[in-house]
């Protein structure tokens, strides 16, 4: 049995077993009263929230609410002014980015980073890079344990090509491919640093419908490798099919926390979308 399951006595019923198993939590980010201030703009006032083990998360929002510094955050780019935020445990506060993807935190942006004049591959084994043990010795002198790492880096970048549904392009220049190519192109090369955590930056934004259902999938089939997903986004009806939980941020506060229909139904959020005051909704 797992460390995130434990058991639990149960009435005892001809043909049962004596005891259950019931799931257990496992926190995985834990951002613990975080609060962050830009001069007198406070962007996150006290926001408290945990991501679990192998669920969908939506961190939503009004536009201005607080989603990308909360993310920002969390991968490490700013400080929280009070609080702080913990990934497998460990203090976020003054690692540097690197550190945090080995950790096993991956994002994408809400702006398309890829280098256009890189083929879609390379772009993905630039990622996978990151996990290579090889000194610079043994990378210049092309010595064998180098050359493995290479190709096994190669595979693995097209094995994710394919998983994105983009491989036949994978010989392109990041800077041909079309929008929603070179969005799938930005999950594969996140994908390729063996995240535990992947954190998915409005990916959807400038999608038309089809495209957004195809990411949902995707998103779907992620999460089903094993890895979390933090998914940020602004369209509320878009989280709903996809994420397992939902917070929602406005004006730097949570006002909501819980399943995709409870939130939904949440009077504050409706009317923090619809822009209605909370008292007179
Ligand atoms: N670097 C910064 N300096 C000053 N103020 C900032 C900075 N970054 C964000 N803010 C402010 O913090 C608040 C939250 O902004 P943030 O970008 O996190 O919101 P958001 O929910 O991601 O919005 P959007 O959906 O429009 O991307 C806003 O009032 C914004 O103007």
């Amino acid at each position: 049995m797992s460390d995130t399951e434990q058991t639990r006595a149960v009435p005892a019923q001809a043909g049962a077993p004596a005891v259950e198993t019931v799931p257990q939590r496992e926190p995985l980010l834990e951002v613990d009263h975080v609060t962050l201030r830009f001069g007198g703009v406070v962007a996150l006032n006290d926001v408290d929230f945990t991501l679990y083990k192998g669920e969908i998360l939506g961190l939503i929002g009004p536009n201005g609410a607080g989603k990308t510094t909360c993310f920002n955050a969390m991968t490490g780019i700013y400080q929280p002014t009070e609080g702080q935020i913990r990934f497998r445990g460990q203090k976020i506060s003054g690692k540097r980015r690197h550190q945090i993807t080995r950790m096993g935190m991956a994002r994408t942006f809400q702006n398309i980073r890829l280098f256009p004049e890189m083929t879609a591959l390379e772009n993905v084994q630039v990622g996978a890079d990151a996990h290579h043990k090889t000194s610079v010795i043994s990378a210049l002198f092309r010595l064998p344990r180098h050359r493995r790492e290479e190709r096994e880096g190669r595979e693995k970048a097209e094995r994710l090509l394919e998983f994105v549904g983009i491989r036949n392009r994978m010989h392109e220049f990041a800077r041909n491919l079309s929008y929603g190519e070179q969005r799938r192109l930005e999950i594969a090369r996140a994908l390729a640093t063996d995240p535990v955590l992947l954190c998915l930056d409005e990916p959807a934004a400038g999608f038309n419908p089809a495209e957004k259902e195809e990411l949902l999938q995707l998103i779907r089939q992620i999460r089903d490798t094993g890895v979390t997903v933090l998914l940020i986004e602004h369209d509320m009806r878009l989280v709903m099919g996809v994420t397992d939980r939902i917070v929602v941020l406005e004006f730097g506060k949570k006002i909501a926390e819980g399943l995709p229909a409870e939130v939904r139904d949440n009077p504050k959020v409706i009317a923090a979308y619809l822009g209605v005051p909370d008292d007179a909704a």
